[in-house]
């Protein structure tokens, strides 16, 4: 079998809820407090994987993360059985339980930043699990998603599992979804975009004025240092600091790459005419070739419609017989001038994107969150794929599994009072625990320790 690309899905928590956390996530602050549907969420989430993998695209699941975090209570002084420590962090701290009570593990393109093998000096998998220092819900993730991803890749002659970047705002991480990836295939050498929000020495002028820049270009450039990428094989991109303040908090709500393709607004980088060269120069000394360049313009589309409708969050697949899919949040479907690109970027035969799909993930997206935050990409080969977990790729048996222990286990409304119920955490335990054994995974959260 070729060397693929493996769509790695955050599976939604049982606790999914609308916390307000997430500053210059515009969506999180719209939809702050709203009462969620976390069995909608989880069943939206299954059905996209299920999408994916109809289209003869391999696709893999995430675990969930133990939530709410007792255990991060308890060290903030919250003290007692569990339902007191609850209820006390909702009377004192509500915000710091809906904190400890996120489902964020979900956006699995937040996890991690993976290099492919075919671009890295050792060949092997490149893995650097994301510290998510900017918010305190997230910062919570690095520790189980680094252990679980040394469970799903396991052998050590295949991937490299480095630790999260340290913990201090010179280094904060976001993950693959401030990270692309150009090539003219999978298991090609590629060119490695990474997109970062500031630098630690900044003057003021180049900063957002709203909202925060998130991803540090330090943490870019010892990420691209640690996985043994080339000099000619990492550029290092700057965000546009306009598109932070539209609220593009991170790279992919504005920029998309697959294969050769890449997809971005006319906004989504500083000197947007000047990282256009230099992508096209460097994907030209190190392949020959030119990448299929999109670039969406203002005119066209403005940066405000596309963070309103995420387009840039859609994922591009390759179907089997080499077309390529837009997979678009179905809130893109609901917009004439947006429809209107799409409909465009599919007509022009100058790029390889030949049909567009829409994918329902509202409960997600209200949280800011699309198509593509939900997934973690991971190119492998056939040895790789081989040695990666096996029980946790997508089957249509798995999907039905997943479905009923959804329905089986999912709350269908959560609000902020339902995060101090002691009858949450039960529920979501007994979850994680029926998860564990359907996906072959062991005991891996400290509950079952
Ligand atoms: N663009 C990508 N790749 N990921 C989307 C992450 C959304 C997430 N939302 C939140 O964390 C909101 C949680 C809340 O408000 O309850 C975030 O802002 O980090």
């Amino acid at each position: 079998m070729p060397t693929r690309e493996v769509n790695y899905d955050g599976i939604v928590g049982p606790t999914h809820h609308y916390g307000g956390l997430a500053p210059g996530n515009l969506a999180s602050q719209r939809h702050a407090h709203q009462t969620s549907n976390p069995r909608d969420a989880a069943l939206e989430g299954l059905a996209k994987m299920k999408r994916v993998h109809d289209l003869g695209i391999p696709q893999a699941v995430l675990p969930p993360h133990d939530r709410p975090a007792i255990h991060i209570l308890r060290s903030l002084g919250f003290l007692g059985d569990d339902a007191a420590v609850l209820a006390k962090a909702r009377r004192e701290d509500p915000t710091l339980l809906a904190a400890t009570a996120s489902a964020s593990p979900m956006w699995a393109a937040n996890a991690a930043t993976i290099s492919p093998s075919a671009d890295t000096a050792d060949r092997r998998i490149h893995i650097t699990p994301a510290n998510l220092l900017h918010a305190f819900h997230r910062s919570l993730e690095p520790d189980t998603t680094a252990t679980l991803l040394r469970k799903l890749l396991p052998d050590e002659s295949h991937f490299a599992h480095h630790p999260p970047l340290p913990p201090h705002a010179r280094y904060a991480d976001e993950g693959a979804a401030n990270h692309m990836r150009l090539a003219p295939a999978h298991d090609q050498p590629g060119l490695e975009l990474f997109v970062f929000g500031r630098a630690c020495d900044d003057p003021i002028e180049r900063q957002p004025r709203r909202h925060p820049a998130r991803q540090s270009q330090q943490a870019s450039q010892a990420i691209a240092r640690r996985h043994q990428l080339a000099p000619n094989r990492a550029l290092l991109l700057r965000q546009n600091p306009d598109a932070i303040d539209a609220g593009a908090f991170h790279n992919d709500v504005v920029a998309v790459s697959h294969e050769n393709v890449l997809l971005h607004h006319e906004r989504a980088f500083a000197e947007t005419a000047l990282v256009s060269e230099r992508i096209r120069d460097a994907y030209r000394d190190l392949t020959g070739n030119a990448p299929v360049r999109i670039e969406i313009l203002q005119d066209e589309l403005p940066l405000a419609a596309a963070v309103d409708s995420y387009l840039f969050n859609s994922q591009l697949l390759t179907r089997p017989d080499g077309s390529i899919v837009l997979l678009a949040p179905i809130e893109c479907h609901e917009g004439n001038r947006v429809r209107a690109c799409i409909d465009r970027i599919i007509a022009d035969a100058a790029n390889p994107i030949a049909a567009v799909q829409y994918a329902n993930v509202r409960q997600s997206m209200h949280n800011g969150g699309g198509p593509a935050c939900l997934r973690l990409r991971i190119v492998m080969t056939e040895a790789e794929y081989a040695a990666a977990h096996p029980h946790v790729m997508f089957t249509a048996s798995l999907y039905e599994q997943l479905t009923t222990w959804v329905e089986h286990h999912y709350r269908d409304h959560l609000t902020a009072d339902d995060l101090a119920d002691p009858a949450l955490l039960r529920e979501s335990r007994d979850a994680l625990d029926a998860l564990t054994r359907l996906l072959h995974l062991g005991n891996i959260y400290p509950f079952q320790q």
